[in-house]
């Protein structure tokens, strides 16, 4: 698609990509007003941040230099919606476009600005990240933390404090306080012990994400300066998947943009908040309307699902919202025989060979790939794995477990950090033939690096010679994919070192702290390692990395945002949805997000070996109510 650099009149402007946007939609994306939309699963919600963006951007509605800030949950999702909008607006736009996950902001205000909070809450700058659960809470609540002083309470006082809701409650529950807590109850007394501990008492300092939110709100608070920075710098903010956004999260944006200039659009779905056991808040939505003055506007299409299946989201949805809308489905089906089913299997193993074999068959009748399935589980997808992988190798296309552990990072995460990304982008255009866009993609990525003007010409040739030199003599030094640790992790040390680490961390401050950075490299040389096994071509090592030829495994929480062709559910069972009776309301939920990533169709697998199905016979009789039958297959 044609992208222009030149200044679109707002008049002119039209959707770009996608062929038109429904009424709604095109009103957001021109509004000049805080809106919330609550819309659907596929009724184009990150479409319509990118389509904004695109018409901010061209029409300069957001003037240079201010900037866009897009806040996603998830890394990919964050990289998803910059990338879609690098497609829609030239680079000098897409330039002014920052898209993170809301932890990686705070962590940037926190590296950047944190050496000006107070003493009491001042972290050391080389804190490590740590990701503490239960256990560790109760470990410190019973042992760590020593008897109160007497006017604080006992001991006991502190033994009666809940540990699940100890974090979400005391530890990180409401905005900090400057001078620390005055009176404290008991509870307030074991926070600020935690936090003195975790700040000060140790080797280093250790912060959660949710402390670092914490401090990053307390430090805009107590430094104008720092925030006015932030209120002149971005002229728009976005909010996706809003329905998720924790009480930290969104005393953040308050301190910062309430009572601002800057707009703000926050998009999400009620139906699919599944991350209240992360801290989400009850009904954010509400509170921002409130708070901000935002116009509420709904959206009514659905361009992802077939009639059929939005058929019966539908039904799945009024289970969660009795008000909600049938939304219109903008696409057309194009399988035979039924879009959803439930099929039963009378062992894991009989399960795995047909879902291998059918999956094998579909692609070839609807001439798909491997990546338009997934696979999804409801928790421990590695334990899936053992018995799935083996069918799905001997079918000839692997399995990739997207939330297995690659080093230290996640697979899922690892893909879509900047130099996994730039290290792959180089690699392909050293090591393959026919690597034309990988040469734009990996002189974009240098040129931005470099910090070379869009319009210095003899500097932009000056880099491609370099590079085109580099890449020759990478080719040279490593003529086959690495078999050892240490040649994979030279390989990727060569290509750093060639792009400029330091040049790495300017663009990528995260990378600056906490030695990330090493730990990224470690997992991409330990991933390429893993993907280079048998000899296999350089250019086969480099699918393997990214997954090109495998079918994705992942679990619910993984799959938000994400789409596929068809979707599997591997396993409704009450085993897999233990916990349904506790909160039925946001199981509903997972089991929602996972119908409404498929386009056109779902298959929903059980097995009596894992585990009986009365406690979530709601979930079954929602499927019966649709219409949805239940198949003896092996
Ligand atoms: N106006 C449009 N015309 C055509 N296709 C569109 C339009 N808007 C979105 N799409 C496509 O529909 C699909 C769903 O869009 P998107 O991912 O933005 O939905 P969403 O509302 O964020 O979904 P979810 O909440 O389920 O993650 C994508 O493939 C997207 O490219």
């Amino acid at each position: 698609m044609a992208v222009l650099s030149r200044r679109i009149r707002s008049e002119d402007w039209k959707p770009v990509g996608v062929k038109a946007l429904e009424v709604n939609a095109l009103q957001v994306v021109r509004s000049a007003d805080n809106r919330s939309i609550i819309a659907g699963p596929g009724a184009g919600k990150t479409e319509l941040l990118a389509q904004r963006a695109a018409y901010l951007l061209q029409t300069g509605a957001a003037p240079a230099p201010r900037r866009i800030l897009a806040i996603s949950f998830k890394r990919d999702a964050a990289t998803n919606l910059a990338a879609r909008v690098r497609q829609r607006c030239h680079r000098n736009h897409a330039a002014r476009f920052d898209s993170m996950t809301f932890d990686a902001f705070a962590k940037g205000l926190i590296d950047r600005f944190g050496q000006a909070l107070p003493e009491r809450w001042r972290p050391r700058p080389d804190y490590e990240i740590m990701i503490p659960g239960e256990r560790d809470y109760r470990e410190f609540l019973s042992r760590q933390i020593g008897v109160p002083p007497a006017p604080v309470g006992t001991y006991a006082d502190i033994q009666a404090i809940p540990v699940k809701t100890f974090e979400r409650r005391h530890l990180v529950g409401t905005p900090l306080p400057l001078d620390g807590w005055s009176q404290p109850t008991p509870a307030q007394w074991a926070a600020e012990r935690y936090w003195q501990m975790f700040l000060h008492e140790g080797r280093k300092s250790f912060l959660s994400f949710p402390m670092i939110g914490r401090l990053a709100e307390l430090l805009l608070r107590v430094n104008p300066m720092a925030r006015d920075a932030l209120r002149l710098t971005y002229s728009h903010l976005f909010m996706d998947e809003f329905q998720d956004t924790t009480q930290i999260q969104y005393d953040l944006v308050r301190t910062i943009f309430l009572g601002t200039n800057t707009v703000i659009t926050a998009v999400g779905d009620n139906k699919q908040q599944i991350m209240r056991w992360a801290m989400a808040m009850d009904d954010p939505f509400t509170a921002f309307d409130g708070d901000f003055g935002a116009t509420r506007t709904p959206l009514y299409n659905n361009y992802r699902s077939s009639p059929e299946l939005v058929r019966i989201q539908h039904i799945l949805a009024q289970a969660l919202d009795a008000q909600a809308v049938a939304p219109v489905s903008k696409t057309v089906g194009t399988i035979a025989g039924a879009s959803c089913a439930i099929w039963d299997f009378s062992t894991p193993e009989t399960e795995a060979a047909r879902l291998a074999d059918v999956v094998v068959a579909e692609m070839k009748a609807h001439a798909l790939g491997p990546r338009d399935f997934v696979l999804l589980v409801r928790q421990k997808a590695s334990e899936y794995a053992t018995v799935l992988d083996p069918a799905f190798v001997a079918a000839g296309i692997p399995l990739r477990n997207e939330a297995g552990m690659v080093g230290s990072i996640m697979l899922q995460d690892l893909l879509v950090e900047a130099v996994s990304e730039l290290i792959v982008a180089v690699l392909r255009l050293a090591m393959t033939t026919r690597a034309g866009r990988h040469w734009t993609a990996c002189q974009e990525a240098l040129i931005a690096l470099w910090g070379i003007a869009p319009d210095d010409e003899v500097a932009q040739a000056r880099l491609a010679n370099e590079l085109d030199a580099y890449v020759t003599q990478l080719n040279t030094t490593y003529p086959n994919s690495p078999k050892s640790k240490a040649v994979s992790r030279s390989v990727v040390d060569d290509i750093l070192e060639f792009i400029g680490r330091e040049k790495v961390i300017a663009a990528h401050p995260a990378y600056g702290q906490g030695g990330w950075l090493d730990k990224v490299l470690d997992s991409a040389a330990e991933h390429l390692l893993a993907s280079s096994h048998n000899d296999i071509e350089w250019s086969s090592a480099l699918d393997t990395y990214e997954g090109v030829h495998a079918i994705p495994l992942m679990t619910i929480h993984k799959s938000k945002g994400l789409e596929y062709h068809s979707v599997i559910f591997v396993g409704l069972d009450d085993g897999a949805w233990w916990s349904f009776a506790n909160d039925q309301i946001e199981a509903t939920a997972g089991f929602f997000v996972a119908f409404t990533r498929a386009k056109q169709r779902v298959v929903f697998t059980y097995c009596a070996q894992r585990g009986t199905r009365t406690k979530i016979a709601t979930l079954y009789q929602l499927l019966t109510n649709a219409g949805v039958k239940n198949i003896k297959v092996a």
